[in-house]
């Protein structure tokens, strides 16, 4: 049951809506955020919000996620974050498709590379992503060996999560947008994998670097099902046109910029070395590290901006789904950028 969100829905007619946030913003450890380029969100409705959360922290402790951390997965809110990211529709079990993967993907980067307290061991990393690929994509094995994969799969609540998400989203989704969905999930654990190679030779990786990284270890998934809960499909030629590959991996990279800005203070204070473009940008070009926020900012602009006028473009001479599609994209880079403002998960606290 999807519904069109109400008022204007082209790309750059956001300000007619929600007025995006313009005000610089602190974020702990004398971190200040500039006023970043991004529309505002087109939708914020707390109560379907909270709903999506009390669904998704529920959903958490049947797979066995965040052990004794569930209060502390509430109040991050990533169903506010579903909510503030796909506008198009109201039907809380349609948001629950892209808010179980979203969950599931953030907990396997908690379980498996940030935080030891939840079993976080750089050691099992690289293994521990390719049997989550394998799960992700379903392997298939000789019968007596695919018994292994799937007791991995019972045993580990991350790959539990995985595996329910996906089933979840391919009950959704057309076999295309799901393979489409899986490849994106695949790239993602590259990425991560190459963060554990970065933590055990204590390396700080190059700009060029991280930003490649960041291109696939990034919310390339979460733009991958924005038809699927918009309920239509993007036709696999159209996803495929390398002009639309290109709007959307720059602002998969653009919106996980919002990520690596507003989780600084978050990951500096943390136990575990993390990485994000602030701190490649301070090491490599030797500045302070606001100096360097203040870079990834402009590069973030400069991004979307980018993203802007591909889309724009892209409207004009394709598709009715693929006009949809990347105002969708947009639609969720807004609810992304409001969402990591105010999320306790980065101690923001006041309110849009
Ligand atoms: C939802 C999704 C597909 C996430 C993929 C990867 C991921 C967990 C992020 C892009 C978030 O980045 P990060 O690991 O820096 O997250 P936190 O800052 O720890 O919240």
């Amino acid at each position: 049951m999807s519904r069109s969100p109400s008022g204007p829905t082209g790309l750059g007619t956001s300000a007619a809506r929600l007025s995006p946030p313009h005000q610089a913003r602190p974020v702990g450890e004398g971190i200040v955020v500039p006023p970043l380029h991004c529309p505002g969100a087109l939708r914020d409705d707390p109560a379907l919000g909270e709903a999506l959360n009390e669904h998704l922290v529920d959903w958490a402790g049947q797979m066995g996620l965040y052990p004794g951390k569930l209060d502390a997965l509430r109040s991050d809110g990533f169903g506010r974050l579903v909510m503030l990211c796909h506008p198009e529709t109201d039907d809380l079990d349609r948001l629950l498709v892209p808010a179980r993967c979203t969950l599931a993907a953030w907990a396997l980067d908690d379980h498996y590379c940030d935080e030891p307290e939840l079993g976080a061991r750089p050691e099992l990393l690289g293994s521990r992503l390719a049997i989550a690929a394998a799960a992700v994509n379903r392997a298939r094995m000789p019968p007596p060996y695919a018994a292994g994969l799937e007791d991995a799969v019972r045993e580990d609540p991350v790959l539990r999560a995985l595996r329910s998400a996906i089933e979840y989203l391919a009950l959704a989704a057309t076999p295309d947008q799901t393979v489409r969905a899986c490849h994106a999930f695949a790239l993602e654990l590259l990425g991560l994998g190459q963060e554990g190679s970065w933590r055990t030779a204590r390396r700080t990786p190059a700009v060029w670097e991280y930003l490649t990284h960041r291109q696939y270890n990034s919310f390339l998934p979460c733009l991958a099902v924005i038809d699927v809960v918009g309920g239509y499909r993007l036709a696999p030629q159209v996803h495929a046109d390398p002009r639309v590959r290109a709007a959307v991996t720059t602002a998969a990279l653009a919106s996980s910029l919002v990520n690596d800005i507003y989780s600084l203070a978050r990951e500096n204070s943390s136990t575990t070395v993390d990485f994000n473009l602030p701190q490649a940008i301070a090491a490599e070009q030797a500045c302070p590290l606001q100096e360097a926020v203040e870079r990834s900012a402009a590069l973030h602009d400069e991004l979307m901006r980018r993203f802007e006028a591909e889309a724009s473009a892209l409207s004009l001479s394709g598709p009715p789904e693929l006009r949809r599609y990347l105002a969708g994209i947009s639609a969720w880079c807004g609810g992304n950028h409001a969402w990591h403002r105010t999320s306790a998960r980065y101690a923001a606290r006041t309110s849009l």
